[in-house]
């Protein structure tokens, strides 16, 4: 008995010698690491946990505001033992956002032990620190969507399903409010589906059976996927879930929050499996099709027939690792990406959008007249070169973007030893750009806080002072699209409807995740009658 406890006494002595090494030896490389900033004296294993949690509400944004406010333009921050080093002005950021194919600063991130959990570590585009994988999956996203022929097949789908999205608002009615957040989701998810897959999932259609029951309409489902109606809220989970990933540490994740992390490899399998059931079906169709027929020119049938005897893919990208056909947990993650790119950030931006316009009906009123020079009492369905002439339109949703921030930063890894603010790093330093902080810096904007889309209008703001789209090699490749899409919509919404907030005095209701997301917007909408 007394050896046990003699030998249980050994054991926490040697636990607590283990952590005072542990402990000293990372305060001492904190203590003597190069080029120290101002910031948060950071935990063993926890880094800046506390501080994010009990300050910043959980949220990352919110801890680089806070930081930003108290220590300026340069600043430290800890995840976990990882520094990150943080720029909140354009100057410092130059050779992050350099296009140049040679930069130093094209991975991401460093690979967290939760990408290899979920599944994804060197897998589709976003998150890829594989630079060869991540090149050849972002010539395929790219080679789809910034095609001529995609903006024009944009531009026949927005009108129709605008058309389907005003046709259940006119049954609601302009007394009963409407959610605009959760409709435009919808409605941003019904395009991508459409562009990317050639199908329509009914998400619309599914929304308004649930709001209307006594008028529910008859779904007839193009795919067999229990819940693909619902899948905006899978996107908006799923980046809820990277967030976590991102956030916490292993051990935290694995111990205190055990259940949350199940839960998100839970959500992550779910959406595999739906995807995959997505690939099968395409798969199925392209094999049912006679080789004599041409096949349909979309993203997933562009990413099947890479490589193979039917591939349709104008150019070929081949190199030494990609001469075979593309695997289905690799074009999985390119799809989900490019839904999850086309769905939230899209439909954010336009919450952000008609909150602004709400608000300020002297923009309101610019922005309508711009749209009746264009398209009079004309109801024609809008051209590209239409769209080359909404310069107000687009000058209101770069001052929303630099004001709300979709997404409010970005990250590089470089690769090798540089000189950058000034200071001499090492490789494997990871600099956080900080987009949120260069809108507001006063250095570069003129009353950072006003709303004046104007500042957009004959000028082109400063280099990497407007970060919208992000910037360098990595830069988001849906811009075009998304711009194409806006502009289109905005443009069909007040040729047509009045639209107003249910309540002017509430704030623009807002949860930051992987994007800073509306989580509620609550409108009228009256159809607009033309005199
Ligand atoms: C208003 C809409 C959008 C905004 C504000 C936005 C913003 C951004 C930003 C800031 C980045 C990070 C860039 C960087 O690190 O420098 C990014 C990356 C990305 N975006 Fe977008 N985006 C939008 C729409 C889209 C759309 C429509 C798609 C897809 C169809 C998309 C797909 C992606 C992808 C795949 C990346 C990762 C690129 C890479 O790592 O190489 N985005 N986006």
């Amino acid at each position: 008995m007394a050896l046990l406890a003699l030998e249980a006494l050994e054991f926490t002595q040697i636990i607590i010698y283990f952590l005072l090494i542990y402990t000293a030896q990372f305060y001492y490389k904190y203590f003597t690491r190069i080029n120290p900033l101002p910031g948060q004296i950071p935990l063993p294993l926890l880094g800046n946990l506390l501080g994010i949690l009990f300050q910043a509400n959980g949220e990352i944004a919110e801890w680089l505001k806070i930081l930003n406010k108290k220590h300026g333009d340069v600043f430290e921050t800890y995840v976990g033992n990882n520094r990150r080093v943080v720029f909140a002005k354009a100057e410092y950021v130059e050779k992050m956002m350099s296009p140049s194919t040679n930069s130093n600063y094209i991975i991401r991130s460093d690979d967290y032990p939760s990408f290899e959990e979920l599944g994804i570590k060197g897998k589709g585009i976003l998150l890829n620190n594989n630079i060869r994988t991540w090149k050849y999956n972002r010539k395929f996203l790219t080679q789809a969507i910034l095609a001529p022929s995609f903006s024009i097949e944009v531009l026949h789908w927005t009108p129709i399903l605008f058309n389907e999205l005003n046709g259940y608002w006119k049954e609601i009615g302009e007394n009963s409010p409407i959610d605009f957040s959760v409709w435009i989701h919808r409605f941003t998810t019904e395009i991508v589906f459409q562009m990317t897959i050639g199908l329509k999932v009914n998400s619309m259609a599914a929304y308004f059976n649930k709001v209307e029951p006594s008028k529910r309409k008859h779904i007839k489902p193009n795919i067999e996927i229990e819940d693909i109606e619902n899948f905006a809220d899978d996107v908006e989970k799923g980046f809820d879930n990277l967030m976590f990933a991102l956030t916490y540490p292993t051990f935290i994740r694995h111990t205190i929050f055990k259940k949350r992390n199940q839960e998100m490899l839970s959500h992550k399998r779910d959406i595999n499996e739906t995807i995959t059931t997505i690939i099968d079906h395409r798969r199925n169709e392209i094999e049912k099709t006679p080789v004599e027929e041409k096949l349909r020119h979309d993203m997933i049938t562009s990413l099947i027939t890479a490589n193979t005897d039917r591939d349709i893919n104008e150019s070929k990208y081949m190199d030494e690792d990609h001469s075979k056909p593309i695997k289905n947990e690799e074009i999985g993650q390119i799809l989900f990406e490019a839904f999850a790119g086309g769905i939230d950030t899209t439909a954010n931006l336009l919450c952000y959008i008609i909150y602004y316009l709400c608000h300020y009906p002297d923009v309101l009123a610019r922005l309508q007249k711009e749209i009746d020079s264009i398209f009079g009492l004309d109801q024609r369905i809008p051209t590209m070169e239409d769209l080359s002439k909404m310069h107000y339109t687009e000058a209101i949703f770069k001052e929303c973007s630099r004001l709300i921030n979709t997404v409010k930063y970005t990250s590089r890894v470089s690769s090798s030893s540089d000189v950058v603010a000034g200071y001499e790093w090492p490789a494997n330093t990871t600099f956080i750009a900080y987009f949120e902080g260069i809108h507001f810096n006063s250095d570069h904007w003129k009353n950072p806080h006003e709303f004046n889309p104007d500042r957009f209008i004959g000028t082109d703001p400063q280099k990497n002072t407007f970060l919208m789209f992000g910037g360098g090699v990595r830069v988001c490749p849906g811009r075009k699209l998304a711009l194409v899409e806006m502009k289109c919509l905005i443009s069909l919404i007040y040729r047509n409807l009045d639209i107003t907030l249910v309540d002017m005095n509430a704030p623009l209701k807002l949860k930051y995740t992987m994007v800073n997301t509306c989580t509620e917007l609550p409108i009228r909408v009256k159809q607009r009658t033309k005199s």
